[in-house]
């Protein structure tokens, strides 16, 4: 992750407000805004676990017109997974033209940016199924990912096959990593050997840990680590806080940035990719992986504008 020095909240406030209980403070900062790009793990929900008051919390807002974007480093599920992941939930009425995640974020920089010639333009996946819905929503042609046939023990004469090419996909042009709970000897081998054969090296995000069940798990950096190590590689990674992914969603949505505010509970992706991003502002909730020690302490490297307890205390 390039480090950036004194990334001070958007608005440059240095000292960040806390708003939690501070109802004329919290109305007057939502005022500022039109448009909120939200995080969902560890803003919304930690894992299957919804946190306190949100679908409260986001009818406020849509009673308030604020125009609402769900912006998730989490590449494990599709668009349209999330809306039903939303409805499942208890959060009504959010539609998947509302969400733009890190595996569409990396389908769309494949297809409309990348375009890569055929027919060494094929993806080999480290990651789950909503980065091959996303890849198929922009008819990119990909390998790996969820093929049962490679979640097993590495054989004996997989390493000649591997060496050999014959278990190789002679198309793969990229090799892309995300959240995979499903990882293996054998696609970490392969990836590698795309690699070497000079494919690109790209992430959908590259979080080293997943806030879930109200403690953190691997996350998506810690499933594309060894593949770094081995290659000696670092991918460019299309999430969150890549600019790239900022200049996706404003081309999508059109929205004023000044006018827009980066909801996250993680300061070096949620707050660093709305401050980068030159946004009016950046709310961090403290709900998921970010301790306020990291931004109040002297010197911090990335601050918020302001912060809550949970994303619920905007009700006031
Ligand atoms: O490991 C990961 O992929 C991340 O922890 C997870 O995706 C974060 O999702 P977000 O907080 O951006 O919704
Ligand atoms: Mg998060």
């Amino acid at each position: 992750m390039q480090t950036v020095m004194n990334l001070v909240g958007g608005g440059g406030a240095s000292t960040p407000q806390y708003l939690s209980g501070d109802k004329p403070s919290i109305d007057a900062f939502i005022d500022k805004f039109d448009v909120f790009l939200f995080d969902c793990d560890g803003v919304l929900w930690s894992g299957d676990h919804l946190l306190p008051q949100i679908p409260e919390t986001i009818q406020m807002l849509r009673d308030k017109n604020k125009r609402l974007v769900f912006v998730t480093n989490n590449s494990t599920k599709s668009r349209a997974d999330y809306q039903k992941k939303f409805t499942s939930m208890g959060i009504p009425g959010i539609s998947e033209e509302e969400v733009f995640g890190s595996s569409y974020s990396a389908a769309i920089y494949i297809s409309r940016i990348l375009k890569l010639p055929e027919p060494k333009n094929k993806v080999f996946v480290l990651g789950e199924s909503g980065v091959e819905m996303e890849l198929q929503s922009e008819n990119v042609r990909f390998c790996g990912g969820t093929d049962p046939s490679l979640r097993r023990e590495m054989q004996p004469s997989d390493f000649q096959n591997v060496a050999n090419g014959s278990l190789l996909d002679a198309d793969v042009g990229i090799v892309l990593t995300g959240l995979d709970y499903h990882p293996s000897y054998l696609k970490y081998a392969l990836a590698q050997a795309y690699l070497r054969q000079g494919a690109r090296f790209l992430a959908t995000n590259i979080d080293s840990s997943l806030p879930s069940a109200g403690t953190l798990f691997p996350g998506a950096g810690a499933i594309s680590a060894p593949l770094i190590q081995a290659s000696g590689q670092e991918p460019l990674a299309l999430g969150k806080p890549s600019q790239a992914m900022m200049d996706a969603i404003e081309g999508k949505f059109q929205f004023d940035r000044k006018r827009a505010c980066m909801v996250g509970d993680r300061l070096n992706t949620d707050i660093e990719f709305g401050i980068r991003g030159g946004l009016g502002g950046t709310l961090c909730v403290l709900s998921g992986v970010s301790q306020k020690e990291e931004f109040l302490e002297k010197g911090a490297k990335v601050v918020p504008s302001a912060y809550v307890d949970g994303l619920g205390d905007l009700l006031g």
